[in-house]
């Protein structure tokens, strides 16, 4: 589906190249974090996968095209295939969600019963059914993320590319994002993103390519604790790994359930807590830790207007369409300052409380299990809170 062959790319005027001789294959359906340090070649990485740039040497192949084979003029009809989410999220602030959501449909041509059944459906998705007529300005950071998602997947593309898409997020509408993007993946859509966040890159155990300085230093499937890892395992007792271990087959069974297959991964955690209480409180306790402490918000002043449209300006050539939606119920993506410290066991490792994944997909509402408190989010606004 994305082929590397030895590729290398150079930027003019640098000393060193931003990629050295990368070899990377990935297939159809896989979730794939890039992870590095900054300035270790993953953006341009992504930025090669979606033709804005070409390799000084070396071949690469996404969905069996030779991309150095594609004309300029193809390019946008190449695109169409990739879904593309970004940090800043980049929606047009003139245009409500619907409309955000329906412009990548227009912008290509579909029909307007295609659009009229589309958007809706996607809208639904992404849990924001009932936030269809708001204005980008009007919405949290995390369901604009959620607008900028639906955005990127309305046309089905077989790839979708996330390019930090929780870096402007607390550490509960992050996790939010995270379980959206696994479901998305779970429905067959291949998945590549980059981020510097370790904390969900190792609780979610899916492959992991670690980048430094533009060379790969690990391809690992179910990668966890490597070198970006936010809690290094070899510091820790024996007792503190199977705490940690405990916690995060919790995580991972509620970000990614069919994975463990069918209820294995809330059996693994009601049987733990049967045999020993206290594991899982201690590990209630990392999970809770594993999210960062938030803080409370700096409200921040609305963009312009001009300067939001700037940005809006997609990568592409052909703009990409945003998310509408409908769904009534606010997800209220606040974190409280005492949050996750606050309490000892998340409601959702309580033995006599199974998981039920179809639900959280449905609202996003793997932070409320996790015993973040949440409040009215609408209040919340963009804003890096870490
Ligand atoms: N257009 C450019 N011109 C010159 N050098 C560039 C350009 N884009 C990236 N670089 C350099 O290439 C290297 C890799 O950058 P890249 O943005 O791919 O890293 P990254 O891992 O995505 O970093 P970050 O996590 O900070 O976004 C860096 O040294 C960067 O300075």
């Amino acid at each position: 589906m994305i082929l590397f062959e030895n590729v290398t790319k150079k930027y003019r005027g640098t000393a060193k190249p931003a990629l050295d001789g990368i070899d990377l294959r990935v297939d159809r359906g896989e979730f794939v974090f890039i992870v590095g340090a900054s300035g270790s070649g993953k953006s341009s990485c992504l930025r090669l996968i979606l033709r804005e740039d070409q390799p000084s040497a070396g071949k690469i192949h996404v969905l069996g095209q030779d991309l150095s084979k594609i004309s300029s003029r193809k390019v946008p009809y190449f695109r169409r295939n990739l879904g593309t989410v970004f940090q800043d999220f980049r929606l047009l602030t003139n245009k409500t969600v619907y409309d955000n959501v329906a412009f990548t449909l227009q912008v290509i041509g579909k029909s307007r019963g295609f659009i009229q059944e589309a958007v809706p459906d996607t809208l639904e998705m992404v849990g924001l059914a009932n936030k269809a007529k708001r204005f980008p300005h009007e919405l949290s950071g995390g369901e604009q993320q959620r607008v900028a998602i639906a955005r990127a997947i309305v046309n089905k593309p077989a790839i979708l590319m996330a390019d930090e898409p929780t870096g402007n997020l607390d550490p509960a509408t992050s996790l939010g994002i995270m379980q959206l993007l696994r479901a998305i993946n779970a429905a067959g859509t291949t998945v590549v993103m980059a981020t510097h966040e370790a904390t969900f890159v190792d609780i979610m155990q899916q492959r992991v390519v670690e980048l430094s300085q533009g060379v790969v230093v690990r391809d690992e499937v179910g990668g966890g604790y490597g070198e970006t890892a936010s809690i290094p395992i070899a510091d820790l007792s024996d007792a503190s790994v199977q705490v940690l271990r405990t916690s995060e087959a919790v995580v991972r069974a509620a970000l990614a359930p069919e994975m463990l297959g069918d209820t294995a991964g809330s059996a693994a955690v009601q049987d733990a807590a049967e045999r020993d209480p206290a594991l899982v409180e201690a590990a209630a306790e990392v999970v809770a830790a594993a999210a960062p402490e938030p803080e409370v918000e700096e409200p921040r002043e609305p963009q312009a207007p001009e300067a939001e449209r700037q940005r809006g300006a997609s990568v592409f050539e052909e703009p990409r369409p945003f998310g509408d939606d409908d769904e009534d119920e606010d997800i209220d993506e606040t974190v409280h300052a005492d949050g996750p410290r606050g309490r000892s066991i998340p409601s959702f490792l309580e033995p006599a409380r199974p998981l039920d994944p179809v639900q959280m997909a449905e609202t996003g509402s793997l932070a409320e299990h996790l015993g973040l408190k949440r409040t009215d989010d609408d209040q919340t606004d963009v804003g890096p809170v870490r």
